[in-house]
């Protein structure tokens, strides 16, 4: 597994010959010529691209908050506006947004670009956006033991926009709530309000 700051797929990087011959494959059985000349480079091109947007397989999520630091402040912390951009496990399309996260600390916080890295970690990889929402909570509450956590995700699906039912602009917005985010809802709503502004 690469390091957490690679961000690279390393089994891409293992089998980059055999994904080139399969894009390849591909170009030809819809009908292009693989010749000419803007597509030689192509499947090379794609391979190289697949390190980058499948990245977060070669990262542990968990990892990437591994620098903690203790500290008395237990009282509201929001990371929002993080951009994402992941891939539909459906129809391998990509899908786009952005995600705020708040937690209430019990002691312990994270390194603010952390937020960002454990993103990038879950994101990079085939995804439902549920499953984003779901994993970076239950990764937070895993890793920081806070008092609660709530994530809230955007999305804008192409699998909607620019096929099947193309409806360009329709977003998906999901969240989670855990710990005092479930049961406190003046506490849900100073998030929402302070993600919003
Ligand atoms: N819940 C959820 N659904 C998603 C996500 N990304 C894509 N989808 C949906 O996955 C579904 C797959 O449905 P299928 O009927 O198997 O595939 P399809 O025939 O290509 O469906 P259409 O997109 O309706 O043309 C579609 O409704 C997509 O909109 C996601 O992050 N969450
Ligand atoms: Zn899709």
């Amino acid at each position: 597994m690469a390091g957490v700051k690679d961000y690279i797929n390393d089994n891409v990087g293992r089998n980059r010959e055999r994904i080139e011959e399969h894009i390849k494959e591909i170009l030809r059985l819809i009908g292009e010529n693989v010749e000419r000349e803007g597509l030689l480079e192509t499947p090379a091109r794609v391979t190289r691209m697949y390190e980058e947007i499948f990245a977060g397989y070669s990262v542990d999520p968990r990892d990437v908050l591994g620098v903690t630091f203790d500290e008395k402040h237990e009282e509201l912390v929001i990371i929002k506006d993080i951009v994402y951009y992941s891939q539909c496990e459906h129809h391998m399309a990509p899908f786009f947004g952005k995600i705020h996260v708040g937690y209430l600390p019990s002691g312990k916080i994270a390194g603010l670009s952390k937020f960002a890295r454990l993103v990038e970690a879950i994101t990079r990889r085939l995804q439902v956006q549920e499953r984003i929402t779901s994993e970076i909570a239950d990764i937070l509450v895993e890793v920081l033991k806070p008092h609660g956590v709530m994530v809230v995700v955007d999305g804008e699906h192409l699998c909607m926009c620019s096929r099947g039912v193309k409806k360009p602009g329709s977003k998906t917005v999901t969240s989670a709530v855990r710990g005092q985010f479930a049961t406190d809802s003046a506490l849900r709503s100073e998030f929402l309000s302070l993600i919003k502004g």
